[in-house]
């Protein structure tokens, strides 16, 4: 039997058929081994194959992983420990963000873009709570926006309290599957309620916070929200690890540097200090965003430390 993979603990798996039936799958010995340095060799949005193990429980041993066309891994923040696979053959990435209660960091931000560029996977931003804003950080707001759309990351500012952006988020969302990325309290589990309200995914008051590490979430897991349509909803994910990449080729996942990458005078141009830089030059032109090349200088200089 032929099936998708919805929701991976590692030990066992949720893969649903095309008629919308669950099964709990297990893994089959031969295929554990293959991949050793992973916690979850099958990841949400694997499609996958199984053979029946009993057919009135609905249990199943996968015996075929199909090939991703992409997917996002987490890197174990433990030497010893493995890698996680958050999510497979994902068509775009929602990260949802927020200019307030709290606020997103450009950091953040950049270095989810960078992973998604690494990953080959398009992203939308999502800016929530828009209600909360004062016409101050509207303005701002408005600002943030253009400067991502400005290098290919479209976005939409939305509220689950006054439903603005809802209806445009739906339509982007039809017939695709969308990993859904964020820091912990920016509202995606609110914002998922809203756009497939048979769902009733648990929410956190902020006062419930103790401490900035807890979540609700803790697998990643996907739901149909309509048919063909399927969101991922990803763990209180606070990082997503970046993938390695050495500091020569950190440029190459900037968009806004990579389209310059050329004019440089220098071909291992670093865009610090070197003369004939083009990303300096449209720098300091203001063709490019301070905020974002901040980011980038920030990796570069944690690479060097690193080493
Ligand atoms: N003012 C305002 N509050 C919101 C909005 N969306 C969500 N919230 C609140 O933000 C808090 C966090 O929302 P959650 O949906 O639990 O956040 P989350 O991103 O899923 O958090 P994790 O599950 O920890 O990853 C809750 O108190 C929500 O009620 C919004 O548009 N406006
Ligand atoms: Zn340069």
């Amino acid at each position: 039997m032929k099936g998708l993979v919805m929701k991976s603990t590692g030990s066992w798996y949720q893969v649903r058929t095309e008629d919308g039936t669950l099964y709990r799958c297990r893994l089959r010995g031969k295929i554990k081994l293959k991949d050793l340095k992973v916690s979850n060799p099958v990841a949400v949005g694997d499609k996958v194959e199984f053979d029946l193990e009993d057919a009135g429980e609905n249990t199943g041993t996968i015996h075929h992983i199909a090939e991703r066309e992409n997917y996002i891994i987490r890197k174990s923040t433990h030497k010893t420990a493995h890698s996680h696979i958050i999510a497979a053959n994902i068509d775009r990435a929602f990260l949802v963000v927020t200019l307030v209660s709290p606020r997103t960091s450009f950091g953040f931000i950049d270095r989810f873009l960078i992973t998604a560029e690494a990953y080959d996977i398009p992203v939308t931003i999502i800016y929530n709570k828009s209600d909360l804003y004062d016409a101050e950080t509207a303005q701002y707001q408005q600002q943030v926006l253009r400067m991502y759309e400005q290098i290919n990351y479209p976005g939409v500012i939305c509220s689950t309290v006054s439903g603005q952006g809802i209806p445009e988020i739906k339509d982007l969302l039809a017939g695709q599957k969308i990993l859904f990325s964020g820091h912990s309290g920016v509202g995606k589990s609110t914002l998922i309620n809203h756009l497939a309200p048979g769902l009733e995914l648990k929410t956190t008051e902020i006062s419930d916070y103790s401490d900035k590490g807890k979540h609700t979430t803790t697998y990643a897991e996907m739901f149909e929200i309509s048919p063909e349509t399927f969101i991922i909803d990803t763990p209180g994910i606070k990082e997503l690890g970046l993938v390695d990449i050495e500091k020569e080729e950190l440029g190459y996942f900037f968009p806004e540097i990579r389209e310059r990458l050329n004019q440089c005078k220098y071909y291992n141009c670093l865009h610090i200090n070197e003369p004939g830089c083009a990303v300096l030059q449209d720098l300091k032109a203001g063709k490019i965003s301070l905020t974002r090349y901040e980011s980038y200088r920030g990796i570069i200089a944690e690479t060097d430390n690193r080493r």
